[in-house]
This record gives C-alpha cells, structure tokens and sequence, in this order.
C-alpha cells in the first residue's frame, strides 16, 4: 500500500446479527476478496486520490446492490439558474457581528439536566427549518428530524437507550472509554429522556427513495446531516435552549424500528430539547485557543 492510500479495504457481505430487514452489512477485512470487492478495489483505484477518511463511498457502496431500482441522475431535469445576492455589511460591523456570534456559541454547552418546562412548537420547527438550510451532497437533503413529544414514546426509547448504555458502560466499551468519559459524570440513567419536552432525532438518510420507488444516491449524507446538525445545535443556542449531542451506542437500529422510520436511514444523533434546569450543571471545561486550532499559510 503506498501513503496515499491506494490499499483498498475489501468488502464483505455478512449476516449481521440481531439487526435490520436488509440482513447484510458492510463489514471491512483486510483479507477477504470476492468479486464485488474487487470490482470495488478497480474502480477506487481508477479515481483520484481522496483521504480514505473523508472519501465518498456513498455510491460505490450502493452500487454493490446495482440494478434497475437506481435513479439515472441524467433523467433529472435542469434548473434555471437565478440571481444571487448577500448582505455586504462595513468592515467594522462584519468584525462586531463575528464577535457577537462567537460569543453567543461560545456560551453553548451540553447540558444534561433539562427542566421539563414546555418550549413552543414553532420554535422547534424553526430551529428544524434552519437545520434544512444546511448544504448537502449533490442538494440531496438526506435528513430526517423526528420530533418527540409524547410522554410514552419518550419512556420508551428511554429504555431502549439506557438498556443499551448499561451494556456500554459495563462491558461493550471497556475501562478506556469509562475513564475517558469520567470527567463528565455521565453513566447510563438519562432522565432527559423522560423530562425534555421534546426529542429530536436526526436521521441520516443513506440512499432517497423517489416517489416511482427508485434510488437515488445520497452522496456524503453523513457529512451533510453532521453540517445540519451542527446548524441546529447552533439555532437552538441562539433561542436559549440546551441539548445533549447524545449518541447513543448500537441504539440506532432499535431507535429505528420503535420510530417506524425506513430501512434507509440511520439514526445519528439523539437530542433531548428543553430549558436548562434551574440547577444545572456543567463540566468546567476549556477551549483550545485560537493558535491550537488555526494554522494560517
Ligand atoms: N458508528 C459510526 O460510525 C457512527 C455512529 N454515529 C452515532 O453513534 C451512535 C452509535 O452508532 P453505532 O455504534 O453505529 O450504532 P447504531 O446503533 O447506529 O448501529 C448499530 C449497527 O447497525 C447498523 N445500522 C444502523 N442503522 C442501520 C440501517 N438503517 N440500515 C443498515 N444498518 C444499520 C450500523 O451500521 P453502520 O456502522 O454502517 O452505520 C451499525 O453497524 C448512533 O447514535 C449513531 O447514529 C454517528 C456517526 C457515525
Ligand atoms: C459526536 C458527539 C457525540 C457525543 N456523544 C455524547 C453522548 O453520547 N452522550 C453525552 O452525554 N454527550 C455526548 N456528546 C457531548 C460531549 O460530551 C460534549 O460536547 C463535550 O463534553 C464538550 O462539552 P460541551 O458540549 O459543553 O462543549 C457528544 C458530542 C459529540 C460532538
Ligand atoms: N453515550 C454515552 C457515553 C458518552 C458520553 C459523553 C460523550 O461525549 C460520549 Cl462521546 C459518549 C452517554 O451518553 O452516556
């Protein structure tokens, strides 16, 4: 394999145990070759460089699947292309208002005792709408927030979740993860989920499925709804709202089914949404300063 990442993982195809309808799963091993894996490895090696980190496998993988239930991108029609014009403000003001928005980010933290008290409705359409501002892949959109108010539904993905968090906490995860996660004094109990007034769980959508049942390719939907998700945390901070950029491990499946959300997306995150309770705390954390995170050439 040379630096730049020529050495292709193979992939195989697995049942994948206690999981989803689709019943196979993408599993990388460095051995295993088959003949998806090496057409996979042909067409990698054809294209251009890319970090493997942050490439775009969304086709390629979908393509293991190859058939006529895929959209041909070429039906799409074209778009008239319009005008565009921004908000040019002076120098001094663009520097004040970079400020003021550092500010009010800078103060946002996860915040893990929410007080049940109601938030309205239109604000968490609104935080959503500005999440849906976020760019996507090829304008592909590929998320799904699901809202939830319903005190039942909210026990029950509680106990999906603190299930699955004990089992982390007591042996998935090892004494690394626990003592790496020590300083924040988190364990398994989430009160937020009963308490918050509202859950917001953000699915990434791995593949669209348009109205004649095709597929479309979703590319870079993680990246994309990780960008929304991002915006959301930041428009919840700006109505003095507070979440936990929740996670929550081998949930997702579950979280899936209980939600009744199609095979084709992927929980990322889960969000309990509320005011902070009047006794709240937070880890007393610091920031990296500006000359830890930038580097100008
Ligand atoms: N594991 C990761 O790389 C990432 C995880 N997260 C979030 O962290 C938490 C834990 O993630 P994770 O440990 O992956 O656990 P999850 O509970 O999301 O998933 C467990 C396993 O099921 C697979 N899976 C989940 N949903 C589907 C689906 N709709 N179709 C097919 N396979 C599916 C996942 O595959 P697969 O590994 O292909 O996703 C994973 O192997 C979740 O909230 C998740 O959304 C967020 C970003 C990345
Ligand atoms: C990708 C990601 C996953 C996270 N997962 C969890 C989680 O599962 N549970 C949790 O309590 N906090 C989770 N957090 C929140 C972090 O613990 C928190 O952001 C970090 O401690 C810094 O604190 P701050 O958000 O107050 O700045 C997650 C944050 C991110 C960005
Ligand atoms: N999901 C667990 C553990 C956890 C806690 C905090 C974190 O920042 C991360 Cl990355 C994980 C939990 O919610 O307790």
């Amino acid at each position: 394999m040379n630096e730049r990442g020529s050495s292709v993982p193979t992939v195989t195809e697995c049942s994948m145990p206690g999981a989803q309808e689709d019943g196979y799963m993408l599993v990388k091993s460095k051995d295993a070759e088959t003949p998806s894996s090496r057409l996979k490895a042909a067409k990698v090696d054809s294209r251009p460089w890319v970090d493997q980190e942050v490439q775009d496998d969304t086709e390629l993988e979908q393509r293991e699947d190859e058939g006529d239930d895929w959209v041909d991108r070429s039906e799409e029609q074209d778009i008239p292309h319009v005008p565009y014009s921004a908000m040019r403000y002076p120098e001094e003001t663009m520097v004040e208002r970079s400020k003021e928005f550092y500010r009010l980010l800078n103060q946002r933290r996860t915040v893990r005792l929410i007080s049940p008290e109601p938030v309205p409705r239109e604000v968490i359409d609104n935080v959503i709408l500005t999440a849906g501002t976020a760019p996507s892949g090829a304008h592909t959109e590929p998320w799904t927030f699901v809202v939830v108010s319903d005190p039942e539904m909210k026990h029950q993905i509680r106990q999906i979740v603190e299930e699955e968090e004990e089992v982390n906490y007591r042996q998935r995860m090892g004494d690394k993860w626990v003592k790496d996660l020590a300083k924040l004094r988190t364990n398994w109990i989430k009160d937020y989920l009963d308490v918050a007034p509202y859950l917001i769980l953000i699915f990434k959508q791995t593949y669209g499925i348009l109205p004649n049942n095709k597929k479309k390719t979703h590319y870079y939907n993680e990246i994309s709804v990780s960008i929304a998700s991002g915006i959301l945390l930041a428009a919840l901070q700006n109505v003095g709202l507070v979440t936990v950029t929740s996670t929550p491990l081998n949930c997702g499946p579950q979280l899936r089914l209980l939600l009744k959300r199609p095979a084709n997306e992927k929980l990322l995150m889960l969000l309990p949404v509320g005011y902070p309770a009047p006794d709240a705390t937070v880890p007393e954390l610091e920031r990296k300063p500006l000359e830890d995170i930038v580097v100008h050439i």
